[in-house]
């Protein structure tokens, strides 16, 4: 698996395993409106529209829409840069389902596991330049996605006086809180994002960072101020759907616009390369303990104390939006 040959198909947007179908890895080909993908050949930049409401948490079909939505962007030759946001205004993706692990069922967790893990492959390797367009929370697996990313762009958040108005998003690794772990080769992706000893607190801790903190330990490159623009100066707002289009004229979407041109205008070739060099290890590490991760994964998860913590999370999470 780990040589030139698979190397460099990875970062090419086709899988080396994916020509043994078929193989119990691979996504099937699935189309739906989780994901809204919008393409705009003319600046080689797409974006794709996380639309799982409540949450856009990350069930098994939504990892299956994810890795099926990129690929088919990455088949476009046209395509150089991919900007990842939400339809949500106050939440990027809350992370994993939660129900998923929950009273799980014996044949869909590992295949749920396995979906995951497919998207972290596929969104880390990409060859497209990625761009994560963070307006709202983004726990857990929510901040693994923005981490799988080349580039993070934070709102602030409204911090408007009215408190009822008052939205700051958080981001960051909070297993810990629920009472699980995040797996090696997502905590690995901490490590590589923000440094060994803030990730190691942040880990141990489930510390969820507001905007100016993830920026101040690296966690996000940029923030922008909450605010909405008169216009968008861009092809590809106007190509948005009629649903997303009045919250993508706002100054996070431009940010992220303007980064994924930077990306654009770089010769793909050198700037795949280059990706190679910091992910090909880590990736190439992950799927050689692919299957002993997803049996850990279901180990743990179906462990009797490890399901009661679970299950009060949810609840509590439930209780918490009905008392609304
Ligand atoms: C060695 C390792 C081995 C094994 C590893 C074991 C496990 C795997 C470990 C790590 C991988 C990653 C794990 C995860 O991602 S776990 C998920 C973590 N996510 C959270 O903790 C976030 C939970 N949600 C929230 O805190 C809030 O919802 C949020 C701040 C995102 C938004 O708050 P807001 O007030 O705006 O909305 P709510 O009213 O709370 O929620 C609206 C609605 O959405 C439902 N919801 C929210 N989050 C989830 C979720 N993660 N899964 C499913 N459903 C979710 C919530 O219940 C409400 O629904 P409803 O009651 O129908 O209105």
């Amino acid at each position: 698996m780990n040589t030139p040959r698979a190397r460099a198909m990875l970062f090419m947007g086709r899988r080396s395993h994916q020509s043994h179908a078929p193989h119990k890895h691979s996504p099937p080909a699935v189309a739906n409106d989780l994901v809204i993908s919008t393409v705009d050949e003319n600046s080689g930049i797409a974006m794709l529209t996380m639309n799982r409401p409540p949450a856009n948490s990350l069930s098994l079909e939504m990892n299956e829409a994810l890795c099926y939505s990129l690929k088919t962007v990455e088949a476009n030759p046209k395509i150089q840069s991919v900007i990842l946001s939400s339809t949500n205004p106050k939440i990027f993706s809350a992370g994993l389902d939660i129900t998923e692990l929950v009273a799980p069922d014996n044949d869909r967790l590992p295949r749920f596991w396995n979906s995951l893990q497919q998207v972290y492959i596929d969104l880390y390797g990409s060859r497209l330049a990625t761009v994560a367009a963070i307006q709202g929370h983004a726990p857990a697996a929510g901040c693994f996605l923005a981490m799988s990313c080349d580039y993070r762009v934070m709102s602030e958040g409204d911090t408007n006086n009215d408190i009822k108005k008052k939205h700051v998003p958080t981001i960051g690794l909070n297993e810990t809180q629920l009472g699980i772990a995040a797996p090696p080769w997502m905590g690995q992706l901490l490590v590589r994002t923000i440094g060994f000893r803030q990730a190691e607190l942040a880990l141990a801790l489930g510390t969820l960072f507001p905007p100016e903190q993830a920026l101040s330990i690296g966690l996000v490159d940029d923030i922008v101020p909450h605010q909405q623009v008169e216009s968008g100066d861009h092809k590809l707002v106007d190509l948005l759907p009629s649903q997303i289009k009045d919250q993508a004229q706002n100054s996070l979407l431009q940010k992220a616009y303007t980064q994924a041109q930077i990306y654009a205008k770089i010769p793909p070739q050198a700037r795949v390369a280059s990706k190679m060099v910091t992910r090909e290890e880590h990736i190439f590490r992950m799927i050689a303990k692919r299957d002993e991760d997803t049996q850990h994964f279901c180990g743990f998860v179906t462990q009797k104390a490890v399901q009661k913590n679970l299950t009060a999370y949810v609840e509590a999470l439930k209780n918490k939006s009905a008392k609304k």
